[in-house]
């Protein structure tokens, strides 16, 4: 890999441009010999942290993490699937049937009416479950959550704010702060949704205002080939997997490296773990109790969780949380568009998605941040 990145710097060529093509192609598949695999790894000792909290969101104890650094990228921290046997199932719930919910903002509302848009797992589910093609859950790309990114302007603005979800924000802070990010205020969330053609392009995480809080990353379904690269596009990337449930932390000098994600691997090469284990049964069936009690996350009714199933198995969903802004730091008002009456923003939006449909027949789940 490194030889390869090094030929193509000599011939004078954009070195993370060569290496996204090469995992993107399909025929001939690329030799995936030199992607960086951490699931077999030995860990480093990166992690400390409090068991009974992360027990709550559905984490092993942190002493059993397996958490690594990686060379030449100081702040980088890679979690190999941090989460309790069963428990990824109520997280691929959450991204599929609750995050897209209103008021939170999603590409479908960019050109579809907000009634239309109002149940998308209700409007799925049944045709996921008898297995027909296309529905409205296979054409969503993305989810915004909290401060929600503005894909045009680039930058998140306070008139275009929902609430972040707690539980997600648990999560967040106890991965946060195991990796020494006492305090993280999960203030935005973007997710994504990749079908088995879809591609993240090169960029960047820079729209927010406090680089010195990591950005979080959690990785549900099929695996994916990620690219970390440096401070310029053009430096060359190192290739990594991604497989369910691993947890990718950018803090430090990486919070801002160029990145992508070239490619989905096919199911049969990135048969997840997530698929083989479904969700435990519920030993505690008391429809009251929530996060804050203390217990595992919520079960997954069987019913749910064949149609998450279904779903993941062609598919990805990446959740990345960011802190937007430094304590005591606020955001500007740069556009005035209520969360649910988004339709101006989305007569813009919609224009700038078909310029990303003429622009190429690949499949990115959304145009690059920058
Ligand atoms: O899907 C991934 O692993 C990366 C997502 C990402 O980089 C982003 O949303 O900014
Ligand atoms: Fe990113």
């Amino acid at each position: 890999m490194a030889k390869m990145a090094a030929s193509m710097v000599d011939s004078g060529e954009d070195a993370f441009r060569k290496i996204f093509k090469f995992y993107r192609r399909r025929n001939p598949p690329p030799d995936l010999t030199g992607v960086t695999d951490f699931s077999g790894g030995e860990p480093g000792d990166r992690v400390s942290g409090n068991d009974v909290e992360a027990s709550r969101v559905g984490l092993k104890p942190v002493r059993e993490w397996r958490a690594f650094g990686l060379q030449g990228y100081p702040g980088f921290i890679f979690i190999s699937n941090p989460f309790l046997r069963g428990c990824q199932a109520f997280w691929v719930r959450q991204c599929l049937k609750t995050y897209p919910q209103k008021p939170n903002i999603c590409n479908l509302d960019m050109h579809m009416n907000p009634s239309e848009t109002q149940d998308i797992w209700g409007q799925s589910a049944p045709t996921l479950r008898s297995r027909k093609p296309k529905t409205l859950l296979e054409k969503l790309r993305w989810v915004t959550l909290g401060y929600h990114y503005n894909w045009d302007s680039k930058t998140y603005s306070s008139s275009s704010h929902t609430p972040f979800p707690s539980d997600l924000h648990s999560l967040s802070s106890r991965v946060s702060a195991a990796c020494g990010f006492p305090g993280f205020q999960s203030e935005a969330a973007i997710l994504n949704f990749y079908r088995p053609d879809s591609c993240l392009g090169i960029h960047v995480d820079e729209s927010e205002l406090d680089h010195t809080r990591p950005l979080l990353s959690f990785s549900f379904g099929q695996s994916a080939i990620f690219l970390l690269g440096g401070r310029r596009r053009q430096d060359p990337p190192t290739a990594m997997y991604m497989h369910s449930g691993d947890v990718m932390v950018m803090s430090g000098q990486s919070r801002l490296l160029y990145h992508a994600v070239p490619c989905i691997l096919p199911a049969a090469a990135g048969r997840s773990a997530l698929e083989a284990e479904g969700p435990v049964p519920d030993p505690d069936p008391d429809p009251d109790r929530d996060l804050r009690d203390g217990a595992l996350p919520e079960p997954v009714s069987q019913e749910d969780w064949t149609v998450c199933r279904r779903y993941i198995q062609t598919s990805r969903v990446n959740v990345t949380v960011r802190q937007v802004l430094e304590p005591g730091q606020s955001l500007p008002e740069t556009r005035a568009c209520s969360p649910q009456g988004t339709a101006a923003a989305a007569a813009a939006d919609r224009r700038s998605e078909k310029r990303k449909r003429s622009s190429g027949s690949t499949d990115s789940v959304h145009t690059s941040h920058t």
